[in-house]
C-alpha cells in the first residue's frame, strides 16, 4: 500500500468528481467479499465511524466499510487479496475531536491500495480522503446544530475555513522538497567518495605507502587506516547533514537517531567503496573524473528503480540494486519521505511495522562488507606498479596464507649465481671463516629490474592505451645483481645518482618487483634450514618482519612527537622491548616502551626532541628518527638508504658508531655516495653503476684494485678557447713527456690511466709528491716526440743521487729525457711551474679510496680517534710532513682538530681558509696518510 498523505490545512481540496470505491469488486464476486474502506485505531472513533457510514452509504450503498484491529491486518487483508481492497484509513489522533477548542487537530492517514489505484489521475484515494472529511465535519456541525454535508460523491463539499487543522494524508504527489531529500543527501556525501579515492590516489605518486610499507606496515592495515581516518571525516559531515534536514524540519516524524544510523552507514560504505575504486586508479585527475562519472551512474539506476523496479514489488531485482549503496539510500530516503508525508516518519514502530523500511538498512551494511571485502583481495591482487607484490588470485584459498610460520623452499633448490663481473673487481669470499648460521642470510642471484620507462607511464588514459599497442621502452636500473650477505657484517652500497641502488634495496623488500632473478632470506627458527622467496606474496609478511628499513625519503607524519612516531612504528612492527637493537635496555617492566623509546632516541640524539613535533624536526633529524626506526625491534636485515644525508659530521659520526653497533647479528646494508661513508662502515662495498655490479670487495681490496694512481687536472686557460688544437697540443705534449706515447688528448688520458695504475703503489707515495722538474718548461712536445720514462720512485731518486727538494733548471732539462723528480710536491710545483699559454696544470693529486676532498671526510678521519690529542695531532703533523707543510696549513689542521671536539665554534670559517690554500690537496693526502 501507498501511504497517501495531504499536507495541513484543506483549502486545497476542489470540488471534483470523484470515483466510487465499490465499483471494484470485480463482477461476479460476492460484495462481501470486498474491502471498500477498511478502518482502523484510534479511541473515540465511535461518532466519527458513524458520520463515516452514513456518508459513504449515502454516495454508494453498495461499498463495505469493514473495521481491522490494526495496521497490520489492514495491511494484511490487503496482501491476502489486493484486487478486492481499495483503501484504508487509520484514525491517529482523534483525542479532541469532541473538546470545545475552535482548532482541533485530527490526524488520520489515507491508505490507498496501489495494486489497484496505480495513477494520479485515479482519485479513488481522493474519494475515500473526501469521505473522512465529510464524516468529521459533520461531527462538528452535529456539535453546532447544523445540518450534515452530502455526501462528497454528490457534490463535493465545500469546506469551511473556520480554523481547523487537518493534518492527513494525500500522497502520491508527495510535495517538492520530500521529492529531493534523497538526492540532496547523495550530493552532501559525494565528496567523501572523491576524498577517499583521491587521497589514496595521492599516496602512489608521494611513495608515502610504498615507504610505510617497506618500512613494515601492512598493506591491509594502510588501507584500513586511511579507512577509518575518512570515516572520522565521514561520521562528522553525516552529523551535519542530518542536522541540516532533522532541525531544518525537513525530516519532521522520524527518529533522528535512525536517520543518523542510516546516513553514517551510507558514509562508511561510500568510505569503502572508495577503497575498492583507489585500486583502479593510480591520479587524482582519474580520480575526480571517476567520482563525477559514478554520480551519474548512481543516479541512472536509482532512476530506473523508480521507474521499473520499486512499483513491482520485485524483490531480487531491488536488492541487486541496492548493491550499490547510494541506491539503497536514495531508497531509503523515499520510503522516509512517504512515511514523514503521512506524518508517522521512520520510527521503531514504522521500523517493525513496515519491512520495507529496514531492507535498505540492511543492504548498506552487506554493501560496506563487500566493498571492504573487494577492497582488500583487489588490493592483494593489484598492489600496483612498484607497490609490492601482487598475490595470485587463489591466495585466500593457500594452505599457508596468513599462516605465521611461513613455508620456506629447500636450498638445495635454489639456483645461486655467482656475481657478475670480471673476477678481478670481485673478492673471493672465504665463508668458511664464518659460523654456519651466520652465512648467506641474505642471497641476491641475477636479479635485474628494467621499469617501464616514463614515456610510458605517464598521459592520460588515451595515451596509455595507445601506447598498448606500441612496442614498451624499458628502462634498465639493475642489471643482473648477485651477492651473498652474511651476519654481522655491512654492505656498502656505493654508486652515483641513478646506478640503481634504491632500486635494490626495494627489491629486498618486496616493494619492487625484480624483472628476472631471485632474493633468498635464511628462515627463521624452524625453519632455518629452509629460505624464504622474496617474490613469494605469502611469505612477505614474515619476509618484511624481519627487515628494518630507512628509505631514502623521511615517511614520517608532522603532526605526530618524535615519541609518538616511535611508539606509532613499534606498534606497526609488533616490537617487542626485549627486541632491542643498539644495547640500551629499559629500566623497568612498568615503562618499558618509555625506557625503550629514550634509548632509542638517545641512539640517535634525539631525546631532547622526544616531545618535538616531526614537523619542527630540521632535514638531518627527521633522517636521525628514520633510523631509528629502521632500527626499531630486533630486524635481522636492516636496509639504510642514504642514512646519513643532511647530517652534520659530528653527527654523522655518531650514527656511524651507532651503525657499527647494530651489525652484530645482523646484515646492514647501506648505500651511499660516499666514498669515505663507504668504507668507514663497509666490511665489503659493492660499487654500481648504470644498474650493475662494478666491484665488490672489502676496503682493502678495492684500494688494491683502484686505489693508487693520479688525477691530473689541466684548466685550458680562457684565451685558449679559440686555439684548442694548440691547447690539445700542449696536453699532450705534457702526457707524452711523463708517461707515454698517444696521439690524441683521449689517448693522452688512457695512457696516464694506464700509466698511473702501473707506476704508483700505496706504499711508495713519495713520488706522489713530485712532479718532474721539466714540467717548469712548457710541454707543447710534437707528436713525433719519444715517450718519457716513467717517474721514478724514491729508490731510483736515490739511485739517481738525487735530493728532495732540487728544482735546479738541469734537472728541468734531464725531464727532456724523462723526467726527474723534483723536491716540489705535485701541486705546488704544478701550479708553480708548468703553464703554457693556453694550459695551466691545476691539480695533480693521489687517489686512492682513503683520500677524500672535504673538511667533512678530514673531520671523519679526525674523529675517528686516531689522535688523543691536539698535541699529538700537532707532532704527527710536523713529523710526517716536516718543512714540505707550511707552518699556517699546520696549524689549520690542528685549528681543525679542535673546531671538531668544540662544536660552538664555527668550522666554516677555517674550512674556506683552507680551501684557499694551495697546498689544500696535499694537506688532505697527509692528513689521509697520517691516519690511515
Ligand atoms: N619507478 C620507476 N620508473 C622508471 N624508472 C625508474 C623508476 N625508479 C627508478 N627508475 C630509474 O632507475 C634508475 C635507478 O634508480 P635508483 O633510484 O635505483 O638509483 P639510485 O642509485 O638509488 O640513485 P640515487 O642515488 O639518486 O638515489 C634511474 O635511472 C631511475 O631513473
Amino acid at each position: 500500500m501507498l501511504n497517501i498523505s495531504l499536507t495541513k490545512g484543506i483549502t486545497d481540496v476542489s470540488p471534483k468528481p470523484l470515483a466510487t470505491l465499490s465499483s471494484n469488486c470485480p463482477a461476479g464476486t460476492a460484495k462481501t467479499s470486498c474491502v471498500s474502506l477498511g478502518f482502523t485505531n484510534s479511541t473515540n472513533i465511535d461518532t466519527v465511524l458513524a458520520a463515516l457510514v452514513d456518508v459513504v452509504a449515502a454516495a454508494e450503498p453498495e461499498a463495505r466499510i469493514v473495521p481491522f484491529p490494526s495496521v497490520d491486518a489492514l495491511q494484511a487483508a490487503r496482501n491476502a487479496d489486493p484486487t478486492r481492497f481499495v483503501a484504508g484509513v487509520q484514525f491517529r489522533d482523534l483525542s479532541n475531536l469532541t473538546a470545545a477548542t475552535t482548532t482541533p487537530s485530527i490526524a488520520y492517514t489515507i491508505f490507498a491500495n496501489t495494486t489497484i489505484i496505480k495513477t494520479f489521475q485515479d482519485v479513488r484515494a481522493d474519494t475515500a480522503d473526501a469521505y473522512v472529511r465529510t464524516a468529521i465535519l459533520n461531527v462538528f456541525r452535529a456539535k453546532q446544530n447544523l445540518a450534515p454535508l452530502r455526501s462528497p460523491l454528490v457534490s463535493a463539499p465545500a469546506f469551511p475555513s473556520n480554523g481547523m487543522l487537518f493534518e492527513s494524508v494525500r500522497g502520491r504527489s508527495s510535495s517538492g522538497i520530500s521529492a529531493i531529500v534523497p538526492f540532496y543527501v547523495i550530493f552532501m556525501l559525494q565528496p567523501l567518495l572523491q576524498g577517499v579515492m583521491t587521497g589514496l590516489a595521492d599516496d602512489k605518486p608521494t611513495k608515502a605507502k610504498s615507504g610505510l610499507i617497506m618500512m613494515g606496515t601492512n598493506e591491509t592495515m594502510y588501507m584500513l587506516a586511511a579507512a577509518i581516518a575518512n570515516m572520522l571525516f565521514a561520521i562528522a559531515t553525516s552529523l551535519l547533514v542530518v542536522l541540516i534536514v532533522c532541525v531544518g524540519g525537513i525530516i519532521k516524524y522520524s527518529s533522528w537517531v535512525l536517520v543518523l544510523v542510516l546516513v553514517v552507514e551510507y558514509a562508511i560504505s561510500l568510505v569503502l567503496m572508495g577503497c575498492l575504486l583507489s585500486i583502479m586508479f593510480s591520479n587524482p585527475r582519474q580520480v575526480r573524473a571517476m567520482s563525477l562519472i559514478l554520480m551519474f551512474v548512481f543516479l541512472g539506476v536509482y532512476g530506473l528503480g523508480l521507474a521499473l523496479v520499486w512499483k513491482q514489488n520485485n524483490l531480487a531485482a531491488e536488492r541487486a540494486m541496492q548493491l550499490l549503496s547510494p541506491v539503497a539510500l536514495a531508497r531509503a530516503l523515499a520510503l522516509i519521505m512517504d512515511a514523514e508525508n503521512s506524518a508517522l516518519g521512520l520510527t521503531t514502530a514504522t521500523w517493525t511495522t513496515d519491512p520495507r523500511f529496514a531492507a535498505p538498512f540492511y543492504m548498506i551494511a552487506v554493501d560496506c562488507v563487500i566493498y571492504w571485502c573487494l577492497a582488500w583481495y583487489f588490493d592483494e591482487l593489484f598492489p600496483g606498479e612498484n607497490m609490492g607484490t601482487p598475490q595470485p588470485w587463489y591466495f585466500p584459498f593457500r594452505a599457508d596464507f596468513r599462516t605465521s610460520a611461513a613455508k620456506g623452499l629447500d636450498p638445495s633448490t635454489i639456483k645461486k649465481n655467482l656475481p657478475r663481473g670480471s673476477s678481478r673487481f670481485i673478492e673471493p669470499f672465504d665463508v668458511n671463516g664464518i659460523p654456519a648460521a651466520d652465512r648467506d642470510v641474505l642471497t641476491i642471484c641475477g636479479v635485474t629490474k628494467d621499469f617501464k620507462s616514463a614515456e610510458v607511464q605517464a598521459g592520460g588514459l588515451a595515451s596509455k592505451i595507445a601506447q598498448r599497442f606500441k612496442p614498451q621502452k624499458l628502462k634498465r636500473a639493475v642489471d643482473d645483481v648477485s651477492i651473498d650477505l652474511h651476519s654481522n657484517q655491512i654492505l656498502a652500497l656505493l654508486g652515483h645518482n641513478g646506478a640503481g641502488k634504491t632500486t635494490l634495496i626495494s627489491m629486498i623488500t618486496g616493494i619492487v618487483q625484480p624483472t628476472r632473478g631471485n632474493i633468498y632470506m635464511r628462515g627463521t627458527g624452524n625453519g632455518s634450514n629452509t629460505v624464504l622467496d622474496a617474490a613469494d606474496p605469502i611469505t612477505l609478511p614474515v619476509w618484511r618482519q624481519s627487515l628494518g628499513v630507512c628509505p631514502q625519503f623521511d615517511v614520517l607524519f608532522g603532526p605526530l612527537t618524535v615519541r609518538e612516531t616511535l611508539r606509532l612504528f613499534m606498534g606497526i612492527k609488533g616490537v617487542t622491548v626485549e627486541g632491542r637493537v643498539g644495547g640500551a635496555q629499559p629500566s623497568s617492566r612498568g615503562s618499558l616502551d618509555n625506557d625503550y623509546i629514550d634509548a632509542v632516541a638517545s641512539d640517535v640524539e634525539l631525546h631532547s626532541k622526544l616531545d618535538a613535533h616531526v614537523k619542527t624536526l630540521s632535514g638531518g633529524m627527521k633522517r636521525k628518527l628514520s633510523v631509528a626506526i629502521a632500527l626499531l625491534g630486533s630486524p635481522r636485515i636492516i636496509l639504510l638508504d642514504e642514512p646519513t644525508t643532511g647530517m652534520d659530521v659530528a653527527v654523522q659520526q655518531r650514527i656511524w658508531s651507532l651503525m657499527r653497533s647494530c651489525k652484530k647479528n645482523r646484515v646492514v646494508i647501506l648505500t651511499t655516495h660516499s666514498m669515505e661513508e663507504a668504507e668507514v662502515l663497509g666490511d665489503r662495498i659493492a660499487i654500481v653503476s648504470a644498474g650493475s655490479l662494478k666491484t665488490l670487495g672489502s676496503s682493502i681490496f678495492l684500494k688494491d684494485q683502484f686505489g693508487t694512481g693520479y688525477s691530473i687536472g689541466f684548466v685550458k686557460k680562457q684565451a685558449a678557447a679559440a686555439r684548442t688544437d694548440s691547447a690539445d697540443a700542449a696536453i699532450l705534449g705534457f702526457v707524452r713527456r711523463f708517461f707515454a706515447g698517444g696521439n690524441s688528448v683521449a689517448d693522452a688520458a688512457n695512457l696516464l690511466v694506464k700509466s698511473t695504475q702501473q707506476l704508483a703503489i700505496s706504499k711508495q707515495l713519495e713520488p706522489l709528491f713530485v712532479v718532474p722538474a721539466a714540467a717548469s718548461q712548457p710541454a707543447a712536445a710534437p707528436a713525433s716526440q719519444p715517450a718519457a720514462a716513467p717517474i721514478q720512485t724514491p729508490a731510483s731518486q736515490q739511485a739517481d743521487g738525487r735530493k728532495s727538494g732540487d728544482n735546479s733548471p738541469d734537472s728541468a732539462e734531464a725531464g727532456e729525457s724523462g723526467p726527474a723528480p723534483s723536491g716540489k710536491r705535485a701541486t705546488e710545483a704544478a701550479d708553480d711551474v708548468w703553464t703554457t699559454p693556453d694550459v695551466q696544470l691545476a691539480l695533480v693529486r693521489f687517489i686512492a679510496p682513503t683520500i677524500h676532498e672535504d673538511l667533512q671526510a678530514l673531520l671523519g678521519l679526525v674523529g675517528l680517534g686516531c689522535c688523543d690529542s691536539v698535541a699529538e695531532l700537532g707532532n704527527r703533523i710536523r713529523t710526517f710532513v716536516g718543512d714540505a707543510l707550511t707552518a699556517e696549513a699546520q696549524q689549520v689542521m690542528i685549528r681543525m682538530y679542535q673546531t671538531e671536539h668544540d662544536p660552538k665554534k664555527p668550522f666554516l670559517p677555517t674550512l674556506v681558509k683552507l680551501s684557499q690554500m694551495r697546498a689544500q690537496h696535499n694537506v688532505l693526502l697527509l692528513c689521509c696518510m697520517l691516519f690511515d
